[in-house]
C-alpha cells in the first residue's frame, strides 16, 4: 500500500534548546490506515505531528508526507492534510461556526456556491447543523472538537492529523468522535494519524499503534500485538488496560487465555472456564 507518511530518526531543537529526538523504528503510515501514536506526556507526540504537518523543520532526520517534504511543500499539503490541534480554542477563529468552517474553502479560492455546499455537507455529516450560527467561544468542549473536526475535514483531505482528539471529552463525546473518524476512514478512505495517551481507546480507534518514549519509537503493531507487550508499555510509562493486566497475569499462571481487546472477548474466554462443568 502507498506510504502516506514516513519519518526517519527525527531530531528537533526548540529555540530554548530543548531537544526532542525520535529514533529507533521508522514511523510509517500507509494509505487508509488509522494510526495511533501512544506515549506519555512530553514524549514528543505533538513534536512529531508538527513535523508531519510541516510546522517544524527537523535538525536531523527525514520527513516525507504524500511523497514530498512538508516544510518545502507546505502550501500544496495544506489542501490535502486536515489538522485538529490539541487546543482547539486556538484553531477555531471564525466569528460563527459557519464562518469558521468556511475559512479553508474560501482561502482556497472556491466560489461562494461551492463554499456553501461544502460547509453544508460537512455540518450534516458531523451532525452539527444546529450549531452553525453559534459563536464558537460559547460551545462546549465536545462541540468545539466537532467544529474543529468539521474545519479540518471540509476540504475532504486525504490525511487527517489529530492531536489528543479525546482529551477532556466525556464517554459519550468520545464515542461520537470515534464514530465520525471511523466513518471518514471507511467512506472517504481518509488516512488518520492521532496522538493519544489513553491506552483504553486503542482497540476502538487504531489499526496500528506506535509506542514512543524517552526519545525512541519503541514498538509498533496492531492493538493486539501492542497489548501482548505490557512490559514495553509499562517501560514507556503507560499503564496497560486492566483487562490486559488481568489476562497476562492469568496466562502467566497457566490459564489458557489470550489477551482480549474488548470486554466481549474477555467474557467469551472466561465463561467456559467459569462454568461448573469446566475441568
Ligand atoms: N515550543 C517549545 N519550546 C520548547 N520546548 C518545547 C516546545 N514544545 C514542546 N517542547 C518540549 O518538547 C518535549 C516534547 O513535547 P511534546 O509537546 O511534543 O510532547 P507530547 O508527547 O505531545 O506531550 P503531551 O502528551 O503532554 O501533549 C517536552 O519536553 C516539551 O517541554
Amino acid at each position: 500500500m502507498t506510504e502516506v507518511v514516513k519519518v526517519k530518526c527525527l531530531r528537533h531543537v526548540y529555540p530554548d534548546k530543548t531537544e526532542v529526538k525520535l529514533c529507533g523504528l521508522d514511523f510509517v503510515v500507509r494509505a487508509k490506515e488509522k494510526v495511533l501514536i501512544l506515549g506519555p506526556n512530553g514524549s514528543g507526540k505533538t513534536t512529531l505531528l508538527s513535523h508531519i504537518i510541516g510546522l517544524l523543520k527537523p535538525v536531523e532526520g527525514e520527513v516525507r508526507v504524500l511523497g514530498v517534504d512538508p516544510v518545502k511543500e507546505f502550501n500544496i499539503l495544506r489542501k490535502r492534510v486536515g489538522v485538529v490541534f490539541q487546543n482547539v480554542d486556538e484553531q477555531i477563529i471564525g466569528p460563527t461556526v459557519w464562518d469558521d468552517i468556511a475559512l479553508a474553502p474560501r482561502n482556497h479560492g472556491l466560489n461562494p456556491q461551492e463554499v456553501r455546499e461544502m460547509v453544508e455537507n460537512i455540518l450534516k455529516e458531523i451532525n452539527i447543523w444546529h450549531l452553525k450560527d453559534k459563536i464558537p467561544h460559547y460551545l462546549s468542549g465536545g462541540e468545539k472538537k466537532k467544529v474543529a473536526l468539521a474545519g479540518a475535514m471540509v476540504m475532504r483531505p486525504e490525511l487527517l492529523i489529530m492531536d489528543e482528539p479525546f482529551d477532556g471529552l466525556d464517554p459519550r463525546s468520545k464515542r461520537e468522535i470515534i464514530h465520525l473518524l471511523r466513518k471518514f476512514n471507511q467512506e472517504f478512505g481518509t488516512t488518520i494519524i492521532m496522538a493519544n495517551h489513553d491506552v483504553n481507546l486503542v482497540p476502538f480507534i487504531a489499526d496500528r499503534v506506535y509506542v514512543i518514549s524517552d526519545g525512541m519509537i519503541r514498538l509498533h503493531g496492531s492493538p493486539r500485538e501492542i497489548f501482548s507487550r505490557p512490559d514495553i508499555l509499562r517501560q514507556a510509562g503507560l499503564e496497560p488496560p486492566l483487562l490486559v493486566e488481568l489476562f497476562s497475569e492469568l496466562a502467566r499462571e497457566g490459564v489458557p487465555v489470550e489477551i482480549p481487546l474488548t470486554l466481549e472477548e474477555a467474557r467469551r474466554q472466561l465463561l467456559p472456564l467459569l462454568s461448573p462443568s469446566s475441568p
